[in-house]
């Protein structure tokens, strides 16, 4: 794939989840903030032109990461949504570009993200007419359970798999979804839900395990973890 991409970090949140003393995306992973980890993955891949970040409009963590003065990085600010601020970082883009460039929509939590990983998505989806998603196929026996934790049913996991990010589709495509998603008050939890809204068939492209979403408090040791073992290139 010959055209560069831009990436689009929604870092917003507050990780309530967590129960820390911060948000998620500024609690410290070997040393550096999780963010540092996820904007230098990014930045570091060679298909990637830029990155637009969506910040909370009272983050007084970003101003002290200290980022290298090189890294091509452009903030906005969020919304109530992670996807109300996907949004605001497109429009930022609109305005930063004139093409109609493929975006990898990432989450700030997940700085496990592997190069390899984006590289599949560029070379399966780079001539896809809609574009697609990184996800993990289900390995394990799915339930459903009812509100006293009582199993309901044993849900057939084939053709099941878990969402991850990035989410990669066209600027403008992506943009109009999510408004229209938005005006039908309808609440996508990731990019591909607006996209299937607007009658579209995204793909999905396996990716890696270990590319988790920091979610619960468990997760940052298993994260750090895992970017230690990409690092020591242990990890398969
Ligand atoms: N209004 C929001 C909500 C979430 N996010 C971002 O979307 C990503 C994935 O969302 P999630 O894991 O749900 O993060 P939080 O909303 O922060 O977590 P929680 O639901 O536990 O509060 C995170 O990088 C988060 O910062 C965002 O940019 N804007
Ligand atoms: C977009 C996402 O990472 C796909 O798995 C995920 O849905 C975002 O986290 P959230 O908890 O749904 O906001």
């Amino acid at each position: 794939m010959s055209s560069k991409v831009w990436a689009i970090v929604p870092a917003a949140g507050i990780g309530s989840r967590m129960q820390a003393d911060r948000p998620k995306q500024y609690l410290l992973l070997n040393n550096r903030p999780v963010i540092f980890h996820t904007l230098s993955r990014l930045v570091s891949h060679p298909q990637i032109e830029g990155v637009v970040i969506a910040l909370s409009a009272n983050d007084p963590y970003w101003p002290s990461l200290n980022l290298p003065a090189d890294w091509p990085v452009h903030t906005t600010i969020g919304g109530d949504e992670r996807a109300d601020s996907v949004s605001n970082a497109l429009r930022l883009l609109q305005n930063l570009t004139d093409t109609n460039p493929w975006v990898l929509v990432h989450d700030a939590a997940r700085p496990c993200i592997r190069h390899s990983d984006i590289d599949a998505m560029l070379q399966q989806l780079g001539n896809d007419p809609v574009g697609g998603i990184l996800g993990v196929p289900l390995t394990e026996t799915v339930k459903r359970v009812d509100a006293n934790n009582h199993i309901e049913a044993t849900v057939d996991r084939s053709g099941l798999w878990r969402a991850a990010t990035p989410q990669m589709f066209r600027l403008m495509a992506l943009s109009e979804a999510l408004t229209q998603a938005r005006q039908a008050n309808i609440n996508v939890t990731d990019e591909a839900s607006a996209m299937e809204f607007m009658g579209l068939n995204p793909k999905i492209v396996a990716g890696h395990a270990d590319n988790i979403k920091i979610t619960l408090p468990q997760d940052l040791a298993l994260a750090a973890l895992f970017l230690q073992q990409q690092e020591n290139g242990e990890a398969a």
